[in-house]
């Protein structure tokens, strides 16, 4: 579905070099929902706009169903932690979910079909004539589902979305995502810096290194499919995991691409969990 393969991006300025990015390799199976924490600053959205087609590689490759991506690529959505730059403050909500759609030329039942389903399944029916500046932080990142979800993606990659709303709409929302994934059927990738969010939400975790980054470790999240914020979260399984992803975090602040071998591979105490269960 999703591949990823010796990416490397450099950031080339007058003065200075950045290798963000120096050597990335996976793969995301369609209808998995995965996700990629990492230390800050570690690439973790130059990766994203790389595979989104929105920033072009130094090397390697990122391809769709085994087609290169080299522009944005038709069956791809992009939801950003920042909402509000996203949406147009004079549109009402129905005109922002439906702005992508204008392109497909679906015509007016269709598209008006399809705006009032993604309302609907991300609990906004009632606010479609609303303006964003008349919502609060959390519905207003709703709308920005509600576009994506209207476009019918095969895949949905999320970058950092809910780093900006408070822990109460975040915990919504993440049961949101999981509700919508499993409903939609729709390949995820979610970015983000939140250790317990990578570790509830997703059925892999892949951690980062600090930049130039490399892929530490691709952990399998092996908690049941039916999770929920309360008993999810205070299972002995998902501290177990956390503290993992924890620890990992805390090794990958000291671990760049100039290291050889990768941290996951030091260190049997970090394969510990993964026999488990
Ligand atoms: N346009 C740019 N020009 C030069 N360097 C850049 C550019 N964008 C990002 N970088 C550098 O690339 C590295 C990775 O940045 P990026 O924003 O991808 O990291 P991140 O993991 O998403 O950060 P955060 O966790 O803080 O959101 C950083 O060192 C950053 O300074």
């Amino acid at each position: 579905m999703l591949d990823v393969r010796n990416l490397q991006k450099i950031y080339t300025g007058r003065n200075r070099s950045v290798e963000a990015l120096r050597n990335l390799t996976f793969h995301i199976g369609a209808g998995e929902l995965v996700c990629l924490v990492g230390p800050s600053g570690c690439g973790k959205t130059t990766l994203l706009k790389c595979m989104a087609g929105l920033l072009t590689p130094t090397g390697g490759e990122v391809s769709l169903d085994g087609r290169p991506v080299d522009g944005p690529p038709p069956g791809m959505a992009v939801v950003f932690q920042e909402y509000g730059r996203s949406l147009f403050a004079w549109m009402n909500v129905r005109d922002n979910v439906a702005l992508p759609l204008r392109r497909k030329k679906l015509g007016k039942a269709r598209e008006k079909e399809l705006v009032d389903h993604a309302l609907e399944v991300v609990g906004l029916a009632d606010a479609h004539q609303a303006y964003p500046w008349q919502l609060s932080g959390g519905m207003q990142q709703r709308v920005a589902i509600a576009r994506a979800v209207a476009f019918e993606p095969k895949v949905l990659l999320m970058d950092e979305p809910f780093a900006a709303v408070d822990a109460q709409t975040r915990a919504e929302l993440e049961d949101l995502i999981r509700r919508l994934w499993r409903e939609l059927g729709v390949t995820v990738l979610f970015v983000t810096h939140d250790i317990d969010e990578a570790v509830y939400l997703g059925q892999r975790t892949i951690i980062l290194s600090t930049s130039p980054t490399v892929v530490l470790e691709d952990l399998t999240i092996d908690l049941p499919d039916e999770r929920d914020q309360l008993h999810t979260r205070s299972s002995p399984r998902f501290a177990e995991l956390r503290a993992h992803v924890y620890e990992q975090i805390q090794r990958a602040k000291h671990h760049n691409g100039d290291t050889d071998t990768p941290v996951a591979d030091r260190s049997d105490e970090l394969t510990l969990h993964k026999s488990e269960s």
